[in-house]
């Protein structure tokens, strides 16, 4: 997407005031929105703050020189363009610039239809290669599935698999912890299919009366409470069972017979049917630990288990995260007519160190409150919910000053290596020595993700 000169934000480091007063007012009166910063410690400051899309860099500053500044902000953000202003002549200094990963330079004195040139040039080639970025991104991966977001290791896998299953029809069954997104992928799965022409039919087995999902699933015979079910209406197509280990006992038998014998019979009914679609089960239980409870009818958890795929929890696929943040964004600012468009690199950072128990619901749920928060353009840190990083936590239950410390310390240390799992940067950040940060996660049994 092109964006307008107002929607874009340029950094400029230059510790001569003139200059700097002069180069900031002839970009605003471009339409640009100018940060200014006058020192290699100011620039990296700003550059923490926000995410700026060109930074034009004074090559000597008082503190350092803009090289090693510019380096620095790539690392922040690596699709930050620069321009380095060097002194009139010096050839070299432009080539270290260039070497350095400068975009372009600027001499001094700098003229302004110089700088105009090089700035719409920088900001042309900038949209192309983020542009050619996503392409990129998207060629990469052969079996994308249109509404399933996220590109990292993980879950590349899983779509794998699922472009294999997909196509044989054979019965799935789908684990993962609550939020990892199993009915999208049972959708994905049916979509994929032979049959994708055919209906998709779900029920959750949770909380009903036996009786209502028998009929929901089997369906219903019994005169004045007579029901089609979905396994008899589903003909071909798929029927997905959320929750099968919430089925009770008596009903797993139903449905192990459905599967085996491929036919099934109504309640209240006197003949059978035959069943013929792709039935899609999942749960976020462990159903073989349920069968040792006498919990899940054996037979039935060997027929389940044959076709087996685990959705692995968020926290086991951060790198998700970026691109599904943007997904998020741009579904809930549709939603809500809001205009966020993008998240700042600390936001996403923060994002990434949360524990997201709840998956990507939860992601979902937080991004779509961080949109309605957000006043402008971008979500930043404080547009977030507050108890995402531990912020919420429960109190300790005892008044004893001691243990309390103990357990903010731990809570504390805990939330800090999940924002840098580095050990070296974790201890710098908790102002601790690196043997004083193992033995305090010893001490404390910190759990390390
Ligand atoms: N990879 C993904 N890309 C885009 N959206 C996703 C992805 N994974 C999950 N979601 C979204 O997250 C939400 C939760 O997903 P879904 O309902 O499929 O999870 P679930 O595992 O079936 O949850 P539960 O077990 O609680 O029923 C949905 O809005 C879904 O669209």
């Amino acid at each position: 997407m092109t964006q307008t000169a107002a929607q874009r934000q340029i950094l400029v480091v230059e510790d001569e005031d003139i200059i700097r007063n002069t180069l900031a007012e002839f970009l605003e009166g471009e339409g640009f929105d100018v940060t200014q910063a006058a020192s290699v410690t100011e620039g990296l400051n700003k550059a923490r703050e926000q995410d700026y899309q060109v930074a034009i860099c004074d090559i000597q500053l008082p503190d350092g020189d803009g090289i090693k500044l510019m380096r620095q902000m790539h690392k922040l953000n690596p699709s930050l363009f620069v321009l380095i202003i060097t002194a009139y002549g010096t050839v070299e200094s432009a080539v270290d610039a260039f070497k350095g990963g400068a975009f372009d330079y600027l001499t001094k004195p700098v003229i302004f239809d110089d700088l105009s040139n090089k700035l719409k040039r920088v900001f042309e080639y900038r949209d192309l290669y983020l542009e050619n970025q996503k392409l990129r991104r998207e060629l990469e991966q052969p079996h994308r599935f249109d509404q399933i977001v996220g590109s990292s290791e993980p879950l590349k896998a899983l779509q794998d698999s699922i472009a294999k299953i997909s196509v044989t029809n054979s019965n799935v069954l789908l684990v993962g912890e609550s939020g990892t997104g199993k009915e999208l992928f049972a959708r994905a799965i049916h979509s994929a299919g032979p049959m994708k022409d055919e209906k998709f039919l779900a029920v959750n087995c949770g909380a009903r009366p036996v009786e209502l999902l028998e009929a929901e699933i089997f369906g219903s015979d019994a005169p004045g409470a007579s029901q089609p079910g979905i396994l008899r209406i589903s003909a071909s197509g798929t029927v997905f069972l959320d929750e099968v280990a919430r089925l009770p006992m008596g009903t797993q038998l139903k449905l192990l017979r459905a599967i085996e014998y491929e036919e099934s019979m109504p309640s209240g009914g006197s003949e059978t049917y035959q069943v013929n679609c792709r039935i899609i089960t999942s749960t976020s239980e462990d159903l073989l630990r349920l069968v040792g409870e006498q919990n899940f009818q054996e037979d039935l958890f060997y027929r389940l288990d044959g076709v087996k795929i685990r959705i692995p929890p968020l926290r086991e696929r951060l790198d998700d995260i970026p691109e599904l943040v943007d997904h998020f964004i741009a579904k809930h600012s549709k939603a809500l007519r809001k205009r966020a468009v993008s998240a700042t690199s600390e936001t996403i950072r923060l994002l990434m160190a949360a524990q997201w128990k709840g998956n990507v619901r939860q992601l979902d749920n937080a991004i779509e409150r961080a949109v309605i928060m957000c006043d402008g353009t971008t979500i930043e840190p404080h547009d977030l919910p507050p108890d995402l990083l531990g912020m919420g936590q429960p109190l300790p239950d005892t008044d004893d000053l001691r243990s309390a410390l103990r357990h903010y310390e731990r809570l504390h240390i805990s939330r800090v290596l999940r924002q840098w799992p580095d050990k070296r940067e974790a201890a710098k950040r908790l102002k601790l020595g690196l043997s004083s940060l193992y033995r305090k996660i010893e001490e404390l049994s910190i759990e390390l993700g």
